[in-house]
């Protein structure tokens, strides 16, 4: 077994100072007055990571000498956020190592604000996958998270002149303490070229790939500790490397360049995360990541079954591979190709193991997100799989056929190749065919996934299909980010909530206890005080803490109508401007989110956002009753002090649009009242919290598609609504852009002509809602019952629920308590 120095893994304050101390002399070689802040951050990171390596390599053991059944999630997104504060907050070690670093005489916070965020994910998805990851091993759940090493995740946002501006994120420019590279596991990937058949020794016709590009990938780990439990388990993220990164024969005849282009030819597969969210851009190299970082994990995965003296028919037993959407949906090919080409299993054989293996995570509805490569790129790319695939298609539309004779147009939407135009691989079709679950991540989502996007595979095989409601971990989105609340909540009702989100209802019986409302309504308050001198640090805009913090954070784009809350901030504009002495409750609107660069109406969406609060911030008629704020660079650490400092979330998606939704969840669970329409989780969160605790506007999804097949015409909503012609003319004066009248005319145009995304016909209804919010916020007493109830009642929502599911009806797989050897 392990024998583990205790000086590494002591947790007395004595110990723990001298393991920075220790850390910083000898892993940073530094002694303290030469040493920065980074240094005594690295050297406080090793020694956390010396405390749960012991919890990693237990794990590892464990899962490897009881041959348990692992969950492999494949997401080219994971948007873990910065790991020192969860690590601490996970192995329980929080307030040991503030006293340690203090007694040091260094400033905890500001240490953990040394840390670079892993920015590998543009949004919900790539979070979802990190609060999966925490929750599939505080339940002890065997699991890997195979993903991307990015060099450069998600740009840093900076906002000049109200106008986002990406900067390049060199999240790695001072190393990374919480990964661990293993060039012992690395693996080849194959690219390019043309397939030949020949017949092997026993007279079978077999297939090999003569590849014209070969890429190494190298694996690093990042261990992934559950909160309170000894597991540990692991992230493995691939970068991908040449093979030969020198070609001394053409340094040596002059071609410098030459000599490294192999190097820079290969590396450039992982150096960079695609910035567009629920854009399909359909580059080259996008493909190229998905197949890099899918064939790397199922090679692993395969090496990893055989190590324990497997073989290969009983894979789908030990592995549950889980497609977080289509991005790595290539995998279902690329296991088939493994099997048969290069372990020589018959079709029949590896076809079994590869449905029983493969679940599929459906997260979008939107039709440009669908993910389709063309005939020509694959061929080019992936001819082998393209090969398969077609095979695949054939076996699949002759069972279609079988079940529906002379029904080509179903066998036509249903086939894997979209025959129209330069015809295209449909990258959900594949996935549905090869998985034997498919879900949706909401109810109404998987509902409408069902009845539109894949109605014809749900009429086909609707034993597939089941729905997973999202969930977020309340260790990172409660725990790490509102301390205050929650020694509040654990003062009245124990800490197992933490483990047990459920049992966060006991708080229902306290809504009447006054002392218990003041005592939730002062946290909110310095919560919001911590925010406001955020926001004035980051944009020198000075807001009241006592206003109602209303805010909607979350990736910019049309179908989550950043614009329509800008409309309904003109329109109290301009009712505070006709009538000064309006009684009206001071509100701060807060927005924050980045825009895919590629994505120009998102863009002016942001323009707009802080072109209206130039103005609104500095109009003496107004006077501080209404502040608008763009907090710049959204994401894990910035997202962290903005959720618990909401009284209201906006969550205003055109109904049927937003898969699920998880800034909602994350919102409530810290006391913000929520604004919403009926799209998403807003559905079940509103059940669960209560219709008279929810702010609920708008049209259903069945009314949006009735109002769209009957003809819809956002200009008669214009013309018949005075309010909302109000709002649009004086953007369309230039009242915002310095006189510029042209500026915003895109977005205009786009409402008054098309409005895609009916903000037109849903405004009145916004704004009437947006009055009950203010009414409803003037009883304070009113406002935090409403409040503690909702908290009260988001059990449901937390990522351990979802993850018992999944493990329930997709992976059938069972904890693994790790007992910690000495
Ligand atoms: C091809 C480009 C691309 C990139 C990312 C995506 C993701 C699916 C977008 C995404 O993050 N979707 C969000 O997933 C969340 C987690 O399930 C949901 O809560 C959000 O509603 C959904 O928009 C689609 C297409």
């Amino acid at each position: 077994s392990i024998v583990v120095e205790d000086d590494r893994t002591g947790l007395s304050i004595t110990t723990l100072k001298r393991a920075i101390a220790d850390n910083l002399f000898y892993n940073q070689g530094k002694f303290p007055t030469i040493a920065s802040k980074n240094d005594y951050y690295l050297a406080l990171a090793y020694t956390v990571r010396d405390r749960l390596v012991h919890h990693w390599l237990n794990t590892v053991q464990t899962y490897l000498k009881q041959e348990v059944k692992v969950v492999c999630y494949l997401s080219a997104e994971f948007l873990m956020g910065p790991h020192l504060n969860n690590n601490l907050i996970n192995l329980g070690i929080e307030s040991r190592i503030r006293q340690a670093v203090e007694e040091l005489g260094l400033d905890f916070q500001e240490l953990v604000d040394q840390e670079e965020e892993p920015g590998l994910g543009n949004g919900g998805l790539g979070r979802l996958a990190a609060c999966y990851l925490d929750s599939m091993a505080t339940l002890e759940i065997p699991a890997i998270g195979y993903g991307i090493r990015y060099e450069f995740g998600i740009f840093d946002q900076e906002i000049r002149d109200g106008w986002q501006v990406e900067i390049t994120d060199k999240w790695l420019q001072y190393g990374n303490p919480w990964e661990i590279a293993r060039p012992e596991y690395s693996v080849q990937v194959n690219l390019g070229g043309h397939t030949e058949t020949y017949v092997d020794r026993d007279g079978n016709y077999r297939v090999r790939w003569l590849p014209d590009r070969v890429i190494k990938g190298i694996p690093y780990d990042t261990p992934i500790v559950g909160y309170q439990v000894n597991t540990a388990n692991t992230l493995r993220l691939w970068k991908a490397e040449a093979i030969e990164s020198f070609n001394f024969q053409t340094f040596n005849i002059g071609n410098y360049y030459g000599a490294v282009n192999e190097k820079i030819y290969s590396e450039n597969i992982t150096k960079v995360l695609y910035p567009n969210d629920e854009q399909l851009q359909g580059k080259q190299l996008r493909l190229e990541q998905q197949y890099f970082f899918v064939s790397c994990s199922l090679q692993d995965m395969i090496r990893l079954h055989l190590s324990t003296g497997n073989s290969l028919d009983t894979f789908d037993g030990k592995f549950a591979i889980q497609l977080n959407d289509t991005h790595p949906a290539i995998a279902i090919a690329e296991l088939m190709r493994l099997l048969i080409d290069e372990r020589f299993m018959d079709w029949e054989q590896a076809w079994s193991i590869t449905e029983k293996s493969f679940g599929y995570t459906n997260h979008t509805l939107l039709p440009e997100a669908l993910e389709k490569w063309s005939l020509e790129l694959f061929n080019r790319l992936l001819p082998r799989h393209l090969e398969i695939i077609y095979e695949i298609n054939r076996r699949f539309l002759d069972r279609v056929r079988i079940k529906y004779p002379q029904d080509n147009d179903k066998l036509a939407r249903l086939s894997l190749i979209d025959e129209t135009g330069a015809r295209y691989v449909r990258m959900a079709h594949l996935a549905c065919v090869g998985s034997h679950a498919i879900n949706g991540v909401a109810e109404l989502h998987t509902h409408l996934l069902q009845q539109t996007v894949l109605k014809d595979f749900y009429q086909l095989f609707p034993e597939k299909f089941s729905n997973k409601t999202n969930g977020v971990t309340p260790r990172r989105w409660m725990v790490l980010s509102n301390p205050r609340l929650t020694k509040l909540i654990c003062s009245k009702i124990g800490d197992s909530w933490i483990k047990n989100l459920d049992e966060l209802r006991k708080l229902e019986q306290f809504v009447d206890d006054s002392a218990f409302c003041q005592q939730w309504q002062q946290i909110k308050q310095e919560v919001k005080q911590d925010l406001a001198i955020r926001i004035r640090q980051r944009t020198g805009i000075i807001v009241n803490p006592n206003s109602l913090f209303d805010i909607q954070a979350k990736r910019i784009h049309e179908y989550k109508r950043q614009h329509l809350n800008a409309l309904h901030i003109i329109t109290l504009y301009n009712c505070l401007k006709q009538n000064p002495n309006l009684d009206v409750i001071p509100r701060t609107f807060i927005f924050g989110g980045k825009a895919a660069p590629g994505y120009w109406m998102a863009k002016l969406m942001i323009k707009l956002i802080n072109s209206v609060g130039e103005i609104v911030n500095q109009d003496p008629d107004i006077c501080d009753r209404m502040k608008v704020v763009f907090f710049p660079d959204y994401n894990v650490t910035n997202a962290q002090p903005i959720y618990p400092a909401a009284d209201l979330s906006e969550q205003i998606s055109t109904a049927g649009k937003e898969a699920s939704g998880t800034g909602n969840m994350k919102f409530s669970l810290n006391g913000a009242l929520t604004i919403g329409t009926l799209d998403g989780a807003n559905v079940e969160i509103r059940e669960e919290v209560g219709a008279e605790n929810f702010f609920l506007f708008g049209l259903t999804a069945a009314e949006v598609q009735q109002l769209k097949t009957k003809g819809y015409n956002p200009r008669d909503y214009y013309n018949s609504n005075p309010q909302l012609k109000a709002a649009i003319d004086l953007i369309n004066s230039g009242f915002f852009s310095h006189g510029d009248t042209e500026l915003f005319k895109p977005l205009t145009e786009s409402l008054l002509n098309y409005d895609p995304y009916l903000l037109f016909a849903d405004y009145q209804s916004y704004i009437d809602c947006q009055k009950k919010v203010s009414q409803a916020f003037r009883d304070r007493a009113n406002w935090t019952k409403m409040s503690i109830l909702n908290v009260a009642r988001m059990g449901k929502f937390s990522s351990d629920r979802a993850i018992k599911e999944y493990c329930r009806d997709i992976w059938n797989v069972a904890p693994v308590p790790i007992e910690l050897e000495d």
